[in-house]
Parts: structure tokens; sequence; C-alpha cells
């Protein structure tokens, strides 16, 4: 049986995934937690008991819980969101490596949402149709805009043949900003009670209005994803894969 150690276990998504892990037919190898009560902090202990790791905790972490992965040949499925680019980037080469599943979001909705949505891109021409995104998400969280957020106006650039860094990010408007920039992606977040998780992409032109909006209502659905994802990494060559590797869409 598969050992699958979380990293985070202490969390809102790292109990799931405990309790994900048996549903599954794994085995919990263990957990660390930042406060150490009840759960070890030491990721590089976890990771030599792991056949493969789950990172569900914050960026600040991702990073040398990404070195105990590497120092112990281990692979990585990353879930945490807020990761800047140098981070990215450092995913990347350990992807040389080890096998690491990166994804802003392991449900199989938002992933086929990605794919749809940078269809889309494709065939409404940014000069006409505006892109925003709108994400909802419960009071305690502390990254915006959401990594799905993010994700999805990479897939919006990407359908439009370009980097949501090149065609510029319009996030949380305030005072006299100027009229939209053209092409560029805008992004609202809202902070509100205990949200799971809502996610709102519109193209807007003068005449016509195309909303898709995901809701999850239980995040359970992550869980299972991401164990989904220990499970077929632990069988791949090293590499960096998202989600839609997972799914067979990739
Ligand atoms: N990709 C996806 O599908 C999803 C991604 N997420 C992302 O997962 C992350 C965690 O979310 P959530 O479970 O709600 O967060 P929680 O705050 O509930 O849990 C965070 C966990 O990380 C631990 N932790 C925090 N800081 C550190 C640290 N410096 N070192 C080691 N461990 C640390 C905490 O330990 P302690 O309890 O001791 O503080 C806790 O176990 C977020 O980035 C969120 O955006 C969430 C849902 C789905
Ligand atoms: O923090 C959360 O809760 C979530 N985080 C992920 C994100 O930042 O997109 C995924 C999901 O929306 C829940």
């Amino acid at each position: 049986m598969t050992k699958i150690g979380i990293l985070g276990i202490s969390g809102r998504m790292g109990r799931l995934l405990a309790e994900e892990v048996s549903t599954a037919g794994a085995t919990l190898a263990g957990g660390t937690a930042r406060r150490g009560e009840q759960w070890p902090a030491d990721p590089r202990a976890l990771a030599r008991v792991s056949d493969v790791l789950i990172d569900f905790t914050t960026a600040e972490a991702a990073e040398p819980h990404l070195q105990a992965a590497l120092e112990a040949r281990k692979p990585l499925i990353l879930g945490t969101s807020g990761l800047n680019g140098a981070q990215e980037a450092a995913l990347a080469e350990a992807g040389r490596d080890i096998p690491i599943v990166y994804a802003a979001n392991f449900s199989p909705g938002v992933n086929l949402l990605l794919a749809v949505a940078e269809r889309l891109a494709a065939g409404l021409p940014p000069e006409s149709y505006d892109a925003e995104i709108v994400e909802t998400h419960h009071r305690q969280k502390i990254d915006a805009p959401s990594g799905t957020a993010i994700a999805l106006g990479r897939a919006v650039a990407a359908g439009r043949g370009t980097t949501l860094e090149e065609a510029g990010i319009e996030s949380g408007r305030d005072g006299h900003t100027g009229p939209r920039k053209t092409g560029a992606i805008g992004f609202a977040a809202l902070r509100a009670g205990q949200v799971v998780g809502e996610h709102t992409l519109l193209f807007a032109s003068g005449s016509e209005h195309i909303a898709l909006t995901h809701r999850s209502f239980e995040r359970r659905v992550y869980a299972t994803g991401a164990v989904r994802a220990a499970l077929w990494a632990v069988r791949q060559p090293p590499g960096l894969y998202g989600m839609k590797h997972v799914l067979g869409m990739g």
C-alpha cells in the first residue's frame, strides 16, 4: 500500500486528506503541522517514511517542504496557493529530479473549466471581449487572488496566445483608475463567511456576456483529487505535472 505523508495535517485540508488516504486504500505515513503539538514539525523525517508527500500549507512552508521531498527523492503533490515566481521556478527545477503535481485546484470541475476558459478565450478577441475573474472564499483565506483565479487568468491568456504578465492584470480597482486597459485580465476577490470556493469568469463585449461559474460546496472534492494525484505520481518519471495530466486531459 502506498504510504502518503501529509504536510499541514492539522489544517482544514489536511484533516480531510488524512480521511481520504484510507478511503483510497492507501496508508497514512504521518503528518506535520507548524505548531507541532499533536504532529511533529519535521518535514524531512516525514519524507523519509513516506512514498509520496501532499502539501496544503502556506507559500512560506512550501519551500522547505520541496527541499525535504527533493532530499528524500519522493514525489510531491502541491496544493498550496500564493507561491511567487521564484517559488514556481524552483518547482520547475525540482521537476527534473522528482515527480511534482502542482495544481491551484484539484477538483475535476475546475480543471475542465480551465480547458473551456482557454478555448473560449481563443475565440473571443480581447479588443471586443473583456475578461474578468471574480472569486469568493472564506474569511480565513490568506492569499488573493486565489490560485484558481490566477490559473483561470493564465488559461485566458494562453487562449489569447500570450501570458498573464504580458496581457496585463487589473486587480483590486479602487479610486480614480482610468478606463479599462484593452486586453487586460481583471481580478476581484471577496472574503466572506465560510464560502468553500466560488469562481466566475466573465467575458463581456458591448453586446453580449458569457459567464462561467464554478462553486465548490465541500472541500473534500479537493482532498479526493489530491490523493488521486498522489497515487498517480508514484508511477510517474520526474516532471512538473498539473491535475490535467492526472485526469488524462494533458
Ligand atoms: N489546490 C487546491 O485544490 C486547494 C488549495 N488550498 C490551499 O491549501 C493551503 C492550505 O489551506 P487550508 O487547509 O485551508 O489552511 P489551514 O490554515 O487550515 O491549514 C494550514 C496547515 O499548514 C500548517 N502550516 C502553516 N504554516 C506552516 C509552516 N510555516 N510550516 C509548516 N506547516 C505550516 C498548519 O499548521 P498549524 O495548524 O500548526 O498552524 C496547518 O496544518 C492554502 O494555500 C489554500 O489556498 C486549499 C484548498 C484546495
Ligand atoms: O484556500 C482555499 O480554501 C482554496 N484555495 C485554492 C485557491 O486558492 O484557489 C482552491 C480553492 O479555491 C480553495
